[in-house]
């Protein structure tokens, strides 16, 4: 169980914010290669995000490199480069096919990337939302689908609303296609870094959907994402009263048990211990 709650967007080309990183309570980092980053700072970008990925300097926090997407001029330096630097995932922008995600393993692996490095696929057109199952179980070295959506809005001529009407089928395809396949799924970013309490119901929507984190952009949204996405008290509290009341039960050679006046069954039990395992690895950080 890897908590993936605040997963921080930071520029490539920005020294002081790879610096600040190491200090912020995000449990995952992605150094943006892509449009964090002008075509003339890609290369220098490059090689800085590398160096801090290579440094193992930001603690117990997951370390990404995003490159540039598929097809375009800087993609096959930057998945070199981050084969070498063998940070914990290459996130691959742009995927709309089992096929590239193929295309990106062989890349790495020819490049010589280690077993650690995994892939997450970035899901943020309508092919991808249509093929998002295809594309989480295209490969084992792929762990985590992450939606981009402000791309998925621009290509289907949405409009940023609260509530998001317009995503929510997008939202869905990919989170039944990351589910079905086994693997984690982290919501897009939410762009008004001033406005917290858009953000933070923006963080619950996402919670309740299923998904297992955010992708942020500025260290203020990184806390108040914590918050929500971690159990709270009252949900530990209840898991445990949940899997004590069914092993009695179990004893006692019944299937089925109420607590607090709900129906309690194996299924609920699952899913209190995945709550219980996911605070005690918050716990541990
Ligand atoms: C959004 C920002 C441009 C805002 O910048 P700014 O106004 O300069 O922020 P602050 O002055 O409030 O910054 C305060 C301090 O925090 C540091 N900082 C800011 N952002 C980050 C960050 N992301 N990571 C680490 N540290 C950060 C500043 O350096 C200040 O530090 P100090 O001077 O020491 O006090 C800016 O926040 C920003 O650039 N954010 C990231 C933007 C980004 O990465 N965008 C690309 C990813 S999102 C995306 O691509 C969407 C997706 O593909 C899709 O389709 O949806
Ligand atoms: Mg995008």
């Amino acid at each position: 169980m890897r908590p993936r709650r605040s997963v921080l967007y930071m520029p490539g080309a920005n020294e002081r914010a790879l610096e600040k990183a190491k200090s912020l309570p995000a449990d995952a980092l992605i150094l943006d290669l892509e449009d964090a980053v002008a075509p003339d700072a890609k290369a220098e970008a490059r090689e800085r995000v590398a160096a801090a990925a290579a440094s193992k300097e930001y603690g117990h926090r997951e370390v990404t490199i995003r490159v540039n997407g598929p097809g375009t001029a800087w993609h096959a330096d930057d998945l070199r480069a981050a084969a070498e630097a063998g940070p914990d995932a290459v996130v691959v922008p742009k995927v709309d096919s089992a096929a590239t995600v193929r295309e990106v393993e062989r890349a790495l692996e020819a490049a010589g990337a280690p077993d650690h490095t995994a892939i997450w696929a970035m899901v943020e057109t309508p092919r991808a939302m249509l093929d998002a199952r295809a594309v989480a179980a295209a490969s084992e070295r792929l762990t985590v689908l992450v939606m981009g959506t402000n791309d998925l809005a621009k290509e289907l001529h949405a409009e940023h609303v609260p509530g998001r009407a317009p995503l929510l089928t997008g939202l869905s395809l990919a989170l039944l296609g990351a589910r079905d396949a086994g693997k984690a799924i982290l919501d897009g970013v939410y762009n008004d870094v001033k406005d917290l309490a858009g953000f933070e119901a923006e963080c619950v929507q996402a919670r309740q959907f299923g998904f297992d984190g955010k992708t942020l952009i500025h260290p203020g949204q990184v806390a108040p994402c914590n918050e929500v996405f971690a159990p709270s008290d009252a949900q530990i509290a209840h898991a445990r009263k949940v899997i004590d009341a069914f092993e009695l039960a179990t004893r006692e050679g019944r299937g089925v048990v109420t607590v607090d006046g709900r129906m309690i069954e194996n299924l609920h039990v699952e899913d209190a211990r995945r709550i219980l395992a996911l605070a005690e690895a918050i716990a541990g950080r």
